[in-house]
C-alpha cells in the first residue's frame, strides 16, 4: 500500500476528482461530467492513457452523490493499492472565518453548514463529499480548501455594497469565487511569467461558473462574483448582474423566493437566454437567433468588466482565460478581445485558433494568455502540507 492524497472538486454540474501522492505530485485526474442530467466518467492517468471511460447507467443516479460513487470505485478499481491518507476538498463557501485551508472537524462543518444559503449550488454538494469521504476514508485528514480565500485582501470598497455598516459586519459583503482557479492562475504566471505576475493582470475563469478577477503583484483587489455566486458575469444558469429593482418587483408580483432562486439559479444566463441550454457547446454550434443573442450577451458583459477591472488596475499588462470556455472556445476570445486595441490589446487569429499558449498578436503591449487552470493541484498541495503536519 502506498499512502495517496485525493482531491475532490464538486462544481455545479460536475464532480472532478484527483489522485496524488504524498508530495502532491499527479497520478490520476478524473471528471464527471454532465451531472444531473446524463453524467458520464473520464478517468485518466498523467501520461493521458484513459483508465475509465463510460456514461453512468441510470440505476447509478445522476446527482453528485452518484458522481462521487461512482468516481470513488474508479480509483478503487484503478488504483487499488492506494491507501488515502487526505482528502483535500473544494469548499465554495469559507465565509467570514475561513480563507487559508483548514484541517476539518465538526466545528468547521457546522460552520461551513451555516453557509449554504450562501452558495445553494455549491456548498450542499462540497459538503455532502466532505461526509461521504469521512465515511469512506474515516482515518484520512479531512482538508477544505476555499474559494473565497484568494479574495479576502480586497480593499474595503470593493468588498462592500453601498448599504449600513451592520450589513457589512453581518457577513453581507462581495466575497468572490473560484479562488482555487486564481490562486492556480497567479502561481503559474510567477513560474513562467514573472514580469506579468508581478504587474496588472485580468484572470477570466469562464466556465459553467464564470467570473473575473483583476490581480496586481499577483493578489486579487477585485473580483466580478460577489455576495453569491450569482454576480457579475451571466453564467451556463446563472444570471450575472441584475438590477435588484428587478427582483423587487418579481417578488411583489407573485413570484415566491423559491421561484427566484431557481430562476437566477438554474433557469437564466445562457440557458434562460438561448432556451437551449447552458453548455457553450452547444449554443456555438446552434442556429437558433437567441443563441446568437445569448453568446452576444456573454461576450458583452466580459468586455464590460475587462473595462472596468483595467481601471481599477490603473491598467493592464496581462489577460488570462482559462475555465472550460476559456481555455476551449477561441470564437468567445475572439469576440471578447476584438477591438481592444485601445487598450493596447490585439490577438493573433492563428494562434488564438489553435488554443495556444499566448495569442497576443505581433504588436500587443497587452499580453494575452490561455491557461488551464488545475484547482485539483492548488486542493492537493494544501492538502499535501496540511497532513505533512499530522
Ligand atoms: N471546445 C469547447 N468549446 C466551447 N466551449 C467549451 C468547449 N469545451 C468546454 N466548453 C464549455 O466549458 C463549460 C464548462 O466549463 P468547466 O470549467 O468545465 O465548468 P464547471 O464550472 O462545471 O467546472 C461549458 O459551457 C462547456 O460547453
Ligand atoms: C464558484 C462557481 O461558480 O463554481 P463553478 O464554476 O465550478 O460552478
Ligand atoms: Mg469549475
Amino acid at each position: 500500500m502506498t499512502g495517496a492524497i485525493l482531491t475532490l472538486n464538486a462544481g455545479s454540474s460536475s464532480l472532478k476528482f484527483g489522485l496524488f501522492d504524498l508530495r502532491a505530485r499527479a497520478l490520476a485526474a478524473g471528471l464527471v461530467d454532465h451531472v444531473g442530467t446524463r453524467p458520464v466518467l473520464r478517468l485518466t492517468d498523467t501520461a493521458g492513457t484513459l483508465l475509465a471511460d463510460r456514461q453512468m447507467r441510470d440505476d447509478e443516479g445522476q446527482d453528485h452523490g452518484a458522481a462521487l460513487m461512482v468516481a470513488l470505485g474508479a480509483i478503487a478499481g484503478a488504483f487499488p493499492d492506494a491507501r488515502i491518507e487526505a482528502v483535500g476538498h473544494r469548499v465554495v463557501h469559507g465565509g467570514t472565518q475561513f480563507s487559508d485551508p483548514v484541517r476539518l472537524d465538526a466545528a468547521a462543518l457546522a460552520y461551513l453548514d451555516s453557509l449554504v444559503p450562501f452558495a445553494p449550488l455549491h456548498q450542499p454538494h462540497n459538503l455532502s463529499g466532505i461526509r461521504a469521504a469521512i465515511e469512506d476514508f474515516p482515518d484520512a485528514a479531512q482538508i477544505a480548501c476555499f474559494d473565497t480565500g484568494f479574495h479576502r485582501g480586497h480593499p474595503f470598497v470593493n468588498d462592500t455594497f453601498a448599504l449600513p455598516r451592520s450589513y457589512y459586519d453581518a457577513g453581507i459583503r462581495r466575497y468572490g469565487f473560484h479562488g482555487l482557479s486564481y490562486r492556480y492562475i497567479a502561481g503559474t504566471l510567477a513560474e513562467g511569467w514573472p514580469e506579468l505576475a508581478a504587474g496588472r493582470v485580468i484572470a477570466a475563469h469562464l466556465g459553467n461558473g464564470a467570473s473575473m478577477t483583476a490581480m496586481r503583484d499577483g493578489a486579487s483587489v477585485a473580483s466580478t462574483m460577489g455576495f453569491s455566486t450569482l454576480d457579475g458575469l451571466p453564467m451556463g444558469t446563472r444570471s450575472g448582474q441584475i438590477d435588484p429593482g428587478v427582483l423587487l418587483y418579481l417578488l411583489e408580483n407573485g413570484m415566491t423566493t423559491g421561484d427566484l432562486a431557481d430562476l437566477l439559479y438554474r433557469d437564466a444566463g445562457l440557458k434562460g437566454m438561448s432556451g437551449i441550454g447552458h453548455d457553450m457547446r452547444q449554443l456555438l454550434a446552434a442556429p437558433e437567433p437567441a443563441a446568437a443573442d445569448a453568446i452576444a450577451y456573454f461576450v458583452a458583459r466580459i468586455r464590460r468588466e475587462i473595462g472596468g477591472l483595467a481601471a481599477e488596475l490603473g491598467g493592464l499588462d496581462a489577460l488570462v482565460f482559462t475555465g472550460g470556455i476559456g481555455e476551449n472556445a477561441p470564437e468567445i476570445r475572439a469576440r471578447v478581445c476584438q477591438d481592444m486595441a485601445w487598450l493596447g490589446l490585439t490577438v493573433d487569429p492563428q494562434l488564438n485558433a489553435r488554443n495556444a499558449t499566448e495569442i497576443s498578436g505581433p504588436d500587443s503591449r497587452v499580453r494575452t494568455l490561455v491557461i488551464p487552470t488545475n484547482e485539483e493541484l492548488v486542493i492537493a498541495r494544501a492538502a499535501a502540507m496540511i497532513a505533512a503536519k499530522g
